[in-house]
């Protein structure tokens, strides 16, 4: 939410797209959150600069092994900072900004083996939620996006807003996000 109220841009074409889909209709269905394309980008790309996880539980190598040149001795401790390859500019175009658009004619998703989009980890221990996760979260945000026009209180610039994270386990932000929302009937 807070990128989309950073984005007017973004926000008025996601919104254009959840109202196009609904057409006027009251309830959202799975079916119709299929249709959503811009919504499911906008969730990688919200997720790809705010991952809740920025550092996966670590993993212990169990031989010997040579990884892209470093030599990984059997046993050592080996944490995958997700937070830095999801805004690595070798791997990202202008990996600092907000562009959900980046995944429009991407094959990156998060069901494939991607290794640069790590939002729910990857291999034989990623998220086993993530289906579930994405389901909830597209559903809530479209209901969300749906039903109200969005902006930030009078007189905060976008500017103002604090953009600072907590650091920990799960990340979230520092200070509650404040946002004006005006009930729209379709
Ligand atoms: C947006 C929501 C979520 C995010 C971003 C998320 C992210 C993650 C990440 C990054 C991992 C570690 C993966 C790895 O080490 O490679 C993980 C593991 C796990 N997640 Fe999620 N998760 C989410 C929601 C859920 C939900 C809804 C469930 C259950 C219904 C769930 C259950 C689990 C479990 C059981 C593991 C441990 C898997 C293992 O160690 O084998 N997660 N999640």
């Amino acid at each position: 939410m807070t990128e989309l109220l950073l984005h007017r841009d973004c926000l008025e074409k996601v919104q254009a797209e959840i109202r196009a889909v609904l057409n006027g209709k009251k309830d959202i269905t799975d079916n119709d959150v299929e249709k959503m394309k811009y919504l499911k980008c906008v969730i990688m790309e919200a997720t790809r600069l705010h991952p809740p996880l920025p550092v996966l539980p670590p993993r212990v190598a169990r031989h010997d092994a040579k990884v892209m040149g470093y030599d990984i001795a059997e046993g050592t401790r080996v944490y995958v900072n997700v937070y830095a390859i999801m805004r690595d500019p070798k791997v990202w175009d202008k990996p600092e900004t907000f562009m959900p658009e980046r995944f429009l004619e991407s094959s990156i998703d998060f069901v494939r083996h991607n290794f640069e989009l790590l939002t729910f980890g990857a291999g034989r221990r990623s998220c086993p939620g993530r289906i579930f996760a994405m389901a909830i979260n597209e559903k809530v945000l479209a209901n969300v996006l749906y039903r109200f026009d969005w902006a930030l209180p009078q007189g905060v610039r976008p500017q103002d807003v604090d953009m600072n994270e907590t650091f920990g386990l799960a990340n979230h932000r520092k200070v509650p996000l404040l946002a004006l929302g005006t009930p729209f009937f379709p």
